[in-house]
Order: structure tokens, then C-alpha cells, then sequence
């Protein structure tokens, strides 16, 4: 079916900011100054900040700079068909929620809020293990909307088959595995407030409700968090899973499963020789590797070589809907957006969400339509220009 995604654009027209859409702007930079003035600068910083200096956080959005779009005139663009499927997944647009642990620090309902965004709109939002919310509430707020689910890999074998099995019963379709977060990067911002969520207990209601994380305890974690909470820290962190471990997975998840943190092409050739369906071309928002290469700057490289054989999405610095257009345009299938949602989500819980995922959608049709294209299968890298 065809969305009218573009529409957004009238209502805000004709009945301004606080008529039928919450009061806050759409401008993504715009949007993280106002965040800072509402939340405490712990979960603000939390949120906004990178590794080190940032300079890979920038990197992220400066690419796209480098990529221009060259427009495309009369091409009967009226009416336009952004759906796509990924994955087995039907998307009225190729754009899905990054998982992002710890919602609760910017806003009480935290996942559930975003959820229900997010299946209104029917975009897939993919559940972060660290959820300040369980597995199952995120997936009762989803409805029937479309749900993957992210993976922190725990080592040991049976939490994390637990973990998947209660996200397969859940509805969870997809798996993610995030591969570059097995520590958590130098975060500046972070240690100036020695600010660290999931010390304070945020963020690990899946670990918390999961039996067999509960039975290797000696006490509950309601008796003694602090126990519990170091416990599942020690259990995430670590490189001893690697890539010959990757069969566990599959034998644990009967849907498909993607590699998160993809950003060399040989790991990109590696993830698909070892069967795996799709790659997220990321750097985590610049929050891992200070000095990174820009996520986009690797995108062409890795969609070449991976080709028809797994799926390629891609996130790090999507902010317009001309970003979403290039992304595609560079080889991906779909993009992920982080940061912007959830500053919608401390704007207005659920509505924020939505409005900050209606904007992007808007800008995106519009952007789709006035550079002359109907459908997304449409984009290649011809219709850009490297500048
Ligand atoms: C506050 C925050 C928490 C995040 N938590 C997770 C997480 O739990 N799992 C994960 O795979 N990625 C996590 N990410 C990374 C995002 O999935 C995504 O890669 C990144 O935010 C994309 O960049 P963008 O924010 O520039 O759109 C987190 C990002 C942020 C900002
Ligand atoms: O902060 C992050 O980037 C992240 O991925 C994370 C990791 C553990 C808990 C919460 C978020």
C-alpha cells in the first residue's frame, strides 16, 4: 500500500506545532539542544555523547555531505511507493528504530512508549537486551507491529538460549547481534558525571526476568542488585565469542540473523560465508571507536562485495530524509535511526516517537518525490553525485 508519508507536511502547515502534532521541531539538531535542556545531563550526555573526541560521531554526519543528489525532473514522481521488505519483514518505508538500551532514563515508559510508536506506523523497532523493559511487555506495547530483537550475547549458553527462546515465543521475528559494543567505548561525557545507567539497575529488565540468569544466583536480584547486575556485566562483556561460535546462534534462532557493527569488507565477506542473512553497516553512533572511519564512508565497499547474497542496512548519523535516500543509494536496503527517536521519546513519550518518525518519513517522501523517484528499488549510486 501506498503511504502518503509527505502529508506530515500539511498538517504542520495548516495547524502549526501543538495542533495535532506535539510542540517540538523536527530539525534534528534543533531537537538534541532541546533535549539538553529537558533532561538531566546524565542521561542527556548518555544519550548524545560518542567516544573520545567525537571525531568519528561527526565523521558520521560529514559523510553524507560528501554525496550530493542529483535531481531528476518530470518523472511522473506524484505518487509514491516507499515500501519495501526486508528480511521477510513488509516495511511501508525503509526505515527501522536502532536498538537503544536504557529508554527509561529519558522517559518512565521508556521501550513500551516507543513500541507502540513504532507499530502505529508499522516500523520495525528492534528491542535492545538492554531494555529497561521485559522482552514480553515491549511485545504486548508492539500489538501485531513488526518486532526484532537485538542481542547482547551472553556466554553463558543457557541465559542466552533462554534469552532468544522467550524472544521467539515473543514474536520477535529478526535477531541482531551486536558485535562492537563487548565493552562500552571511553565515553568523556559519561565519566565527567561518572554517569553508567545500568549500575543504577536501568536496562537489564531482560536479564532480570530471565529464569536461567535467575538460577545461577545465589540471591535474587531484588535481594542484592549489585551482585546480579555484575554478574550480567561480566556475562556481555568479553571476545571470547567469535566467529566459529556463530552456529550456536542459528541453532537457537530458526529466523534470520544479522551482524551489527559491520564495518570492514572482509568481515562483511566473513559474515556472509558464514551463512548469516544480513549485515548492519554501523559504528554505533561513533560511540565505540573514536577515530573510526565514518559508518557511510564504508557503505559502497561492503554492498558491493556482499552483492545479492545477504541483506545490508545501515546506521551511524541518519538524521533527513535525504540521509535515508543516500544511504540507499550507496547499497543499502534499509536504515536504522537512533538518536532522533529517542529524543522524541523524551519530548512526548509515545507521541514524541511518533512525530520525530513522522517527520523523517515525511522529509524522505518529499525528498523521493522532488529528486524524481517513485519507488526505492529506483535509487543506485547514479543518482548521486561525489562532491
Ligand atoms: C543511548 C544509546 C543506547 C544504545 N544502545 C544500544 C544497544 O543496546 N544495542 C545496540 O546494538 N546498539 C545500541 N545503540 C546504538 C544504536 O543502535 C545505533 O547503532 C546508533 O545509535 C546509530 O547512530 P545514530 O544515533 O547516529 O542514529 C545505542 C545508541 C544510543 C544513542
Ligand atoms: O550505550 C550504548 O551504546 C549501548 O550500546 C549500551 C550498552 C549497554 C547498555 C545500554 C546501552
Amino acid at each position: 500500500m501506498t503511504e502518503r508519508f509527505g502529508s506530515y507536511q500539511n498538517e504542520i502547515y495548516l495547524q502549526g506545532y501543538g495542533g495535532t502534532t506535539p510542540a517540538f521541531t523536527t530539525d534534528a539538531t534543533r531537537l538534541e539542544e532541546s533535549a539538553a535542556d529537558l533532561l538531566e545531563p546524565g542521561p542527556f550526555w548518555y544519550v548524545a555523547g560518542a567516544a573520545g573526541s567525537g571525531a568519528t560521531a561527526r565523521a558520521n554526519r560529514a559523510a553524507f555531505d560528501h554525496w550530493r543528489i542529483v535531481p531528476r525532473m518530470l518523472t511522473d514522481a506524484t505518487e509514491r511507493d516507499l515500501s519495501t521488505t526486508v528480511l521477510g519483514t513488509e516495511l511501508p518505508a525503509p526505515v527501522l528504530l536502532a536498538p537503544v538500551g536504557v529508554q527509561s532514563i529519558v522517559h518512565p515508559d521508556g521501550e513500551l512508549a516507543t513500541a507502540r510508536a513504532a507499530a502505529g506506523l508499522r516500523l520495525p523497532m528492534v528491542l535492545s537486551t538492554a531494555s529497561s523493559h521485559s522482552i514480553e511487555a515491549v511485545a504486548e506495547a508492539s500489538g501485531d507491529g513488526p518486532r526484532w530483537f537485538q542481542l547482547y550475547w551472553p556466554n553463558d549458553p543457557d541465559v542466552c538460549g533462554s534469552i532468544l527462546r522467550r524472544a521467539k515465543e515473543a514474536g520477535y521475528t529478526a535477531l541482531v547481534v551486536t558485535l562492537d559494543t563487548w565493552t562500552l567505548g571511553w565515553r568523556p561525557a559519561d565519566l565527567d558525571g561518572a554517569y553508567l545507567p545500568f549500575l543504577n539497575g536501568d536496562g537489564l529488565a531482560v536479564p532480570f526476568t530471565d529464569p536461567a540468569f535467575r538460577s545461577l544466583l545465589e540471591k535474587t536480584p531484588e535481594e542484592d542488585a549489585p551482585t546480579a547486575i555484575l554478574r550480567w556485566i561480566s556475562m556481555v562483556t568479553g571476545t571470547d565469542r567469535n566467529w566459529s561460535a556463530l552456529p550456536f546462534l542459528r541453532e537457537h534462532w530458526d529466523g534470520p540473523i544479522l551482524l551489527k557493527g559491520i564495518q570492514h569488507v572482509d568481515d562483511a565477506r566473513r559474515a556472509v560465508d558464514a551463512g548469516m542473512d544480513g549485515i548492519i553497516v554501523s559504528n554505533h553512533g561513533g560511540r565505540q571507536v573514536d577515530g573510526a572511519v565514518a559508518a557511510l564512508d564504508m557503505l559502497p565497499e561492503i554492498a558491493t562485495a556482499v552483492g545479492e547474497r545477504a541483506t545490508v542496512l545501515f546506521d551511524s548519523g541518519v538524521r533527513t530524509g535525504a540521509d535515508v535516500l543516500k544511504a540507499l543509494a550507496l547499497g543499502a536496503r534499509a536504515v536504522l535511526v537512533g538518536r532522533p527517536y529517542v529524543y522524541g521519546l523524551a519530548h512526548g513519550g509515545e507521541d514524541g516517537v511518533r512525530h520525530v518518525l513522522r517527520g523523517l518519513l515525511a522529509d524522505f517522501d518529499l525528498t523521493m518525490g522532488l529528486s524524481g523517484h517513485r519507488t526505492v528499488t529506483e535509487l543506485d549510486s547514479t543518482v548521486l553525485r561525489r562532491v
